[in-house]
């Protein structure tokens, strides 16, 4: 086996996504070769995305996705877009059908460039989030950060989109909570035995949300697709939107529908930054051409 393989730096939205081309091999890319192009200059990632060959009927490739804590998720809403436009531009195909842990899910890119994956089903249920408490309603859980009489943030809803989501609510600008403070102590709460994506959201109006996303094994992050997903079908569930939503993150717009099937559907862009080979047992890499 070649000790390299080739790999895409790419991003959905500023979440930043490294494609990693590993059809052909049984092996994996592992938590070490992530950990270290998670530290690396030009390679600073929020998830790897590596593709690898699937024996089975009706589906092009598995997708083996990696956080930058090394750990795995189920799933990755604007690393899946990447993923269909590296494979787009190799192979003219527009529609692909990929599994994950969180099982199958189907994606296509449209004429404009623009890439809809089917996030499969939103699931509330509490030991599937999973929360480690029995919570009869997921729709707002008690869960606080704050004094005790004036909570900075609490009753999030929680919900899975393959991996798991807790959605605060708030009247004022997304931008004014301190994330990067409260992310990982929420992120790392007993109530989550899993731990879970952070998100805080505001509602515009009732087809806007502006959120902004703390990503579980990875952290503060420009986009996060699955809780773009998590946030526009709470806001649905809770009367506060319709199931068709605008989901702006720090990034970009993301639009999201929550069809009558009970599939969410995420719509995004995906750009290339620059190709390269890596190591993925080490995550040595170098690019395939000198980097501006
Ligand atoms: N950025 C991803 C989500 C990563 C989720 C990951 N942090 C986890 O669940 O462990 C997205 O676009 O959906």
């Amino acid at each position: 086996m070649e000790s390299t393989v080739p790999f895409a730096k790419m991003n959905g939205l500023g979440n930043d996504i490294v494609v990693i081309d590993m059809r052909g091999r049984s092996d994996a890319v592992t938590s070490e070769a992530a950990i270290a192009l998670a530290s690396g200059d030009r390679t600073g990632f929020d998830q790897i995305m590596a593709i690898h060959d699937i024996d089975l009927d009706g589906v092009d490739y598995r997708i083996d996705i990696l956080n930058r804590d090394g750990s795995r998720s189920q799933a990755c809403g604007n690393g899946t877009r990447c993923v269909v436009q590296a494979l787009a531009s190799e192979t003219g195909r527009k529609s692909f059908t990929f599994k994950t842990l969180a099982g199958i899910l189907t994606a296509e890119e449209h004429e404009d460039g623009l890439i809809s994956v089917d996030m499969g089903r939103p699931e509330f249920a509490w030991d599937k989030i999973p929360l480690a408490e029995e919570f009869h309603d997921t729709t707002r859980i008690e869960l606080q950060i704050g004094p005790i009489d004036a909570p900075v943030l609490h009753s999030p809803s929680a919900v899975a989109i393959g991996n798991p989501h807790a959605v605060f609510w708030v009247k004022d600008d997304v931008w004014s909570y301190d994330l990067e403070r409260f992310g990982p102590l929420l992120e790392n709460h007993p109530i989550f035995p899993e731990r879970a994506n952070i998100s805080i959201a505001r509602v515009i109006d009732d087809h806007t949300l502006d959120i902004r996303t703390w990503e579980r094994g990875t952290g503060l992050t420009r986009a996060c697709g699955s809780a773009a997903c998590a946030a526009g079908v709470s806001a649905a569930r809770t009367g506060r939107t319709g199931r068709t939503v605008t989901v702006n993150v720090p990034g970009g717009p993301l639009e999201i529908e929550w069809r009558e099937n009970n599939h969410v559907i995420m719509t995004g862009p995906a750009e290339w930054e620059f190709s390269g080979r890596v190591d993925p047992l080490t995550g040595a890499w170098q690019a395939d051409e000198v980097l501006a």
